[in-house]
């Protein structure tokens, strides 16, 4: 009875990594599924490359690479028989399968594994497999369902490499991520979806600003006692309230709190000098102040 996906509708081009992002059970992930074929739409379609996956599949499907959110590993294959099998289902020669597979082998740090069963392997080894098989063979379109959970940061920057690369020779990139800082680094285009729906589109700095509600204020607070770091705080409060119109305290950790100020660029300038009154006067030891991040426009749309 449940509608995963309304009435969604986007394009994207070559050359482009396209980011899905929304909170768990937005329906990113049933929306892949459609696009990829895995399942069926009870309506609409989709084309990739001129192929339409629901009456022309088997042109589609050749066009694109996919890493789905669940592993779709053969048990009974080690990660090098995996990769060779892949390859070739990417149409590639004989004469240089071996250096493709070497090559996936060496770049995500599984060399050491390639006898190994997937059963065998750690989660994010199993993830770092199964990324390199949607990308080997570069295929036209590569699709991605949270490609880099579990996997350690040296692969993850390598799969960045990979994706950016392949994004920008002539190849798209639809990309579904929790990460923040990855679809920061990586997407040229984003939607955020939330109830099936897609509720923005558009790059980066259009979705900042559509969420924008001005920048964010940093203070680092003096290493205290709890005592006396509860009546930092109190004083700290009353001197933003004081200072800033409608800012919100967003964040406390150990010793850093975080307020949102609707500030304009234009006042940038003031809000320094009354920081560094702050500072001065001992009331905290250090500021900062940032730009709308992705991370606080996933935490607002809801
Ligand atoms: N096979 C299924 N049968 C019934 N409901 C399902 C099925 N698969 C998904 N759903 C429901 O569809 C909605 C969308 O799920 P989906 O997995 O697409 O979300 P998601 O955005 O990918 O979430 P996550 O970020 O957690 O992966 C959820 O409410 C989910 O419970």
């Amino acid at each position: 009875k449940l509608v995963a996906v309304n009435g969604v509708s986007f394009g994207t081009r070559r050359g482009e990594c396209f980011g899905l992002l929304g909170v768990n059970g937005a329906g990113k992930s049933t929306l892949f599924k459609m696009i990829t074929g895995e399942i069926c739409p009870t309506s609409g379609y989709a084309i990739v490359d001129g192929s339409s996956i629901m009456s022309n599949r088997s042109s589609a499907l050749r066009k694109f690479g996919y890493c789905p959110q669940t592993e779709a590993l053969c048990p009974l294959m080690n990660v090098q028989e995996h990769l060779f099998l892949f390859a070739r289902l990417r149409g590639i020669s004989f004469q240089n399968i071996k250096n493709v597979v070497e090559w996936g082998l060496r770049h995500m740090g599984l060399r050491n594994y390639s006898k190994q069963l997937p059963s065998k392997l750690s989660g994010g080894n199993r993830r770092k497999l199964q990324v390199t098989l949607a990308i080997i063979g570069n295929p036209q379109l590569i699709c991605l369902d949270e490609p880099t959970t579990g996997v350690d940061p040296r692969a993850r920057r390598y799969v960045w490499e990979c994706i950016s690369g392949s994004s920008t020779i002539d190849h798209g990139v639809l990309l579904t991520t929790h990460s923040m800082e990855e679809s920061e680094s990586l997407c040229h285009k984003l939607t955020i979806m939330l109830s099936g729906q897609l509720v923005c589109f558009g790059n980066l700095q259009h979705i900042k600003s559509k969420f924008s509600r001005g920048y964010t204020i940093n203070l680092k607070m003096y290493n205290l006692t709890a005592e006396e770091n509860k009546k930092a705080a109190t004083e700290i409060d009353d001197f933003i309230a004081s200072s800033f119109n409608d800012a919100v305290l967003t964040s406390k950790n150990f010793n850093v709190v975080q307020y949102q100020a609707p500030i304009m660029s234009s006042q940038l300038g003031s809000v320094f000098d009354k920081l560094s009154h702050g500072k001065n006067k001992k009331l905290f030891e250090d500021f900062s102040i940032s730009q709308t991040t992705l991370e606080q426009v996933g935490l607002w749309v809801d």
